[in-house]
């Protein structure tokens, strides 16, 4: 049985097969399709007998990919967001007032947060095309409820916004520093301070609210570079690149077992 594991964001599409989740294959698409033919060659390759994934962008693309599997007639699903995710391990709460509008992949990432580092509650970082930074509370050993969370521009994007809406800047990133004293270092500076002020901020909340301290984790495509000035603010950060597909492998583990109990 081999588990083909997707995780479609606005800028990139992550995969793995179950079991492979800690060494996930990027592709950025940008919402192109150029990558398509070889993508498809390695996913035929490892002849899958099913598919789980998540998607909450480029909606040609999850198309072009749910038509490939149809025409290889390769049993897929793209996972929704859940009221409760049960197992014999952890049970995860969704608390968003709605809870099917929250985005699947942030819903999987905190899902594969709590797999990833239990007994603790976790603020969830994910630094993608937007920067969400969610909070899980832990309710009872093993049980968790995704208390609410935010939805920021990731840096990217506000970069971008930046020297769209500004076109005097000169569109260059310097140097994060404590006193920039150029124009690419104030830009990278204060993008970066933007990001990290957004986590330190939430972290600040969840903290005087649940009234103990919590566990960040960060994950998305912006960690790499975020993260060192993160962790200048919460040293003990946890980094992990994947916690989508982490998620999307919890809800898959279950959907094997179910089967096998039929
Ligand atoms: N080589 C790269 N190409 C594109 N984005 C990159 C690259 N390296 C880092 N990034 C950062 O990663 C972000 C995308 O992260 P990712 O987690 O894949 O997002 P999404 O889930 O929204 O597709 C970009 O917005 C950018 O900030
Ligand atoms: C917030 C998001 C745009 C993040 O997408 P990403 O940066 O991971 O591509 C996505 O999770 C989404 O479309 N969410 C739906 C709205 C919500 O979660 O409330």
């Amino acid at each position: 049985m081999t588990v083909l594991l997707v995780d479609l964001g606005n800028t990139a599409l992550k995969w793995s097969v179950l079991g492979s989740e800690e060494e996930p294959k990027t592709v950025v698409h940008r919402a192109q399709s150029h990558f398509k033919k070889d993508l498809y060659a390695a996913w035929l390759a490892l002849n899958p007998t099913r598919v789980v994934g998540s998607t909450v962008a480029a909606p040609a693309l999850a198309f072009s990919a749910t038509k490939f599997f149809n025409d290889h007639r390769i049993p897929w699903e793209w996972v929704r967001p859940q009221k409760v995710f049960e197992s014999d391990e952890v049970v995860l709460e969704n608390r968003y007032a709605n809870p099917m509008q929250l985005g699947a992949d942030r819903w999987h990432a905190a899902l594969g947060a709590v797999h990833a580092a239990q007994g603790e509650s976790l603020l969830v970082v994910h630094t993608g095309t937007a920067t969400t930074v969610d909070s899980i509370e832990m309710t009872a050993p093993g049980r968790y409820a995704f208390a609410g969370g935010r939805i920021a521009p990731g840096i990217t994007l506000m970069q971008k916004g930046l020297f769209e809406g500004i076109p005097t800047l000169p569109d260059a990133m310097g140097e994060a520093t404590d006193l920039p004293k150029s124009t690419a270092d104030a830009v990278a500076t204060g993008l970066i301070d933007a990001q990290v002020g957004l986590i330190v901020r939430a972290k600040h909340v969840f903290e005087r609210t649940a009234g103990r301290p919590v566990r960040v984790i960060m994950a998305g495509g912006a960690a790499a570079y975020l993260a060192p000035h993160l962790r200048q603010e919460v040293p003990d950060l946890l980094v992990h690149h994947n916690l989508v597909l982490r998620g999307l492998a919890a809800r898959a583990a279950q959907k094997e077992e179910k089967e096998n109990h039929r």
